[in-house]
């Protein structure tokens, strides 16, 4: 089947530079898509975008490229809840990638047994309306209770001026919570502003909270941007995503969210953004939890004590 990509749509950038930043051993990136490729896994009827595709060889040949060791697959909505293409990508991975699901109510237990076999260790509840259609908190509060039983965590993506309105769900959620770009705060507000120290009240109030200090290409408004060998990109993002590394160095998780879906601005070099890296997590320590410990303790429990 053919796909038409939505119109101004951006692909991934091609030739990425190598870091300068080097990654310690082990690295995890911990927030990335596959798409399609459409003739393979068709692309869901109820998408809200269509993307050019990204597969897992091109995500795997980005992993060796920039240095990390392994992949969490996140299912991105243009796949819907057929999570088949990023079930195959964990499988075809020799076990260096483990995957975050989105299922229906109606998912069987021997589907997410089967899942799990493949290497899923999470669900991902989405609320951004662009993205996706409402689903009823009581469906995802059904599906947290079976997927708990499988020791999975759910992934929350939400825009920061929804928290209110969400928390009381989120905070009756009975597994870990792993949070999406830091609930993608509004970077031209106050770090210490009312907006962004909820978010970090629902951290610090709910020891079961993880937040994906990812994204500073979504959320930075003021740049510069991570093109042409800059090494200071995304200032404006750097003191909220330090604060959170900051404050909960064991609860934070990195990644580079390639191949960036539904970017308008610009597309960046991931190997840049890896240089983002040192500016969020500035020691050693602060590092090898971001991107080893923590994702290895969420992802690969079984291999950490
Ligand atoms: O890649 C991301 O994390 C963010 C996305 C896309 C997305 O989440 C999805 O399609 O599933 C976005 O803000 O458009």
């Amino acid at each position: 089947m053919e796909f038409q990509k939505t119109p101004g749509w951006m692909d991934w950038y091609t030739g990425p530079s190598k870091p300068k930043f080097k990654l310690p051993a082990g690295a995890v990136d911990a927030h990335c898509h596959v798409f399609g490729p459409g003739h393979e896994f068709p692309y869901a009827p109820e998408r809200k975008y269509t993307p050019c595709d990204a597969s897992k060889a091109q995500l795997y040949a980005l992993r060796d490229h920039l240095g990390f060791a392994r992949n969490v697959v996140v299912q991105a909505t243009c796949h819907g809840a057929d999570n088949r293409a990023m079930v195959d990508a964990l499988v075809s991975s020799g076990g260096k990638a483990r995957g975050v699901a989105t299922v229906k109510r109606s998912v069987t237990d021997e589907e997410l047994q089967a899942m799990h076999d493949a290497g899923v260790r999470g669900v991902r509840f989405n609320f951004v309306k662009r993205l996706v259609d409402f689903t009823p908190k009581d469906e995802l509060l059904e599906i947290a209770k079976r997927v708990q039983m499988y020791g999975w965590h759910v992934v929350i993506y939400f825009e920061a001026v929804d928290l209110p309105e969400l928390w009381d769900f989120f905070t009756a959620l009975p597994t870990n919570i792993v949070v999406d770009h830091m609930g993608r705060p509004d970077v031209t507000k106050p770090v210490d502003g009312p907006e962004f120290e909820l978010f970090v009240k629902f951290m610090r109030e709910h020891k079961n909270v993880w937040s994906k200090v990812t994204c500073p290409e979504r959320l930075s408004v003021s740049g510069p941007k991570a093109l042409n060998g800059e090494q200071n990109a995304y200032q404006d993002v750097i003191p909220f995503a330090k604060r959170i590394v900051d404050e909960f160095p064991d609860r934070v998780i990195w990644g580079t969210d390639w191949p960036h879906p539904n970017l308008k601005d610009h597309m960046p070099d991931d190997g840049l953004l890896v240089d983002f890296i040192p500016h969020i997590a500035t020691t050693e320590e602060q590092q090898r939890k971001l991107l080893v410990d923590n994702p290895m303790r969420l992802y690969w429990p079984e291999e950490t004590f």
